[in-house]
């Protein structure tokens, strides 16, 4: 069994709530699973529909459509057997803003089962020498600090992290990225949110790309990837017109900007150097790079952005 499963969930939002006619449908049959230990992330552009699904995993929703099972349970049935095993770390963290750091991890621990001591809490996300200061005083780095804190009181099996690292500086993000790994490391099962590409590209084991409320593209980053072509650049030599390039090498020519995109980077690579040296040319620029999460990643938004391409947009789904 995986820790969590989704197949075919579909959420409308009713008419009324911010929508007009028969109301908005923002996940559009999304299916995917993550396994134990499984450090999963989703990514998409705002208003993709990550929030409203991780909602209903985290079960303060109900689908309109689907099912979904977090530890073999379905999260808003039996909420009294899922919840106790799950930590959450909302986009918003609601506390009162009198108290100071440690009352509220007390006060979370108290309403908790099975709590790790509050202050063994805070010292995990580096908030041990803030214990002191009122909730109002934290930077807003601190407070998703102390958000993750409240999340892994419980000692959950599956933490959902919603945009953990939004507000925090390099410093916050990179614990944060460590703490999720040593969390795993234990066997905690992960699904975060995030719009830090890189983050996710370093951390997921598994990712999932939403795009309109559907899933378009998923697979470990490296498969995510390597479904987009890599680029070659270069200037265009001097005196040389762009019909004397490799006819083999599908180059686009702007000015004497040369970009090459192709899936085989190091056959296009080799026909453009032996060319150049028979040619006695030198490349100015010469960059050769694979794409990147973030290039794979825009490249998906704008598709999705073009008018015409919502419904019948090519889906790319690699399965690990
Ligand atoms: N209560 C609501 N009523 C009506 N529409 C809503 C409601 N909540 C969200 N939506 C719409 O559903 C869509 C998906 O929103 P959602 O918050 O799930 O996106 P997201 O991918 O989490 O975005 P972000 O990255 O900005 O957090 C958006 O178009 C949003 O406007």
């Amino acid at each position: 069994m995986d820790a969590i499963e989704v197949e075919g969930l579909r959420r409308r939002y009713a008419a009324g709530e911010g929508t007009s006619g028969g109301g908005f449908e923002a996940v559009r049959d999304v299916s995917f699973s993550v396994r134990e230990g499984e450090i999963f992330a989703l990514l998409g552009t705002n208003g993709a529909g990550k929030t409203s699904t991780v909602e209903v995993l985290e079960g303060l929703a109900q689908p309109s459509a689907g099912t979904v099972r977090v530890l073999g349970f379905d999260p808003c049935a039996e909420r009294a057997f899922v919840r106790p095993r799950t930590g959450v770390m909302l986009q918003e963290g609601g506390f009162p803003s009198e108290l100071t750091v440690a009352e509220t991890a007390r006060m979370w621990a108290g309403v908790t089962s099975e709590a790790r001591p509050p202050g063994e809490a805070l010292e995990l996300v580096g908030l041990g020498g803030r214990t002191d200061v009122r909730v109002k005083q934290l930077s807003g780095g601190e407070r998703r600090r102390l958000d993750l804190a409240l999340a892994l009181i419980g000692r959950p099996e599956v933490l959902f992290l919603d945009e953990p690292t939004t507000g925090m500086d390099p410093e916050g993000r990179r614990d944060t990225a460590e703490l999720v790994r040593e969390l795993r490391a234990e066997g905690t099962t992960v699904l975060l949110t995030t719009h830090y590409l890189e983050e996710a590209e370093q951390l997921a084991d598994r990712l999932a790309i939403m795009q309109a409320g559907r899933i378009v593209a998923s697979g470990t980053p490296e498969q995510v990837v390597a479904e987009r072509p890599s680029r070659i650049t270069f200037r265009l030599p001097a005196g040389v017109s762009p019909e004397r390039l490799p006819l083999s090498v599908p180059a686009a020519v702007d000015g004497r900007a040369v970009t090459v995109r192709t899936y085989e980077l190091q056959q296009a690579l080799t026909e453009l150097l032996l060319w150049a040296r028979d040619s006695g040319l030198a490349l100015e620029g010469l960059q050769a790079k694979a794409a990147s999460l973030e290039e794979a990643f825009l490249e998906i938004a704008q598709a999705g952005n073009r008018p015409g391409q919502e419904d019948d947009r090519a889906m790319t789904e690699v399965r690990a």
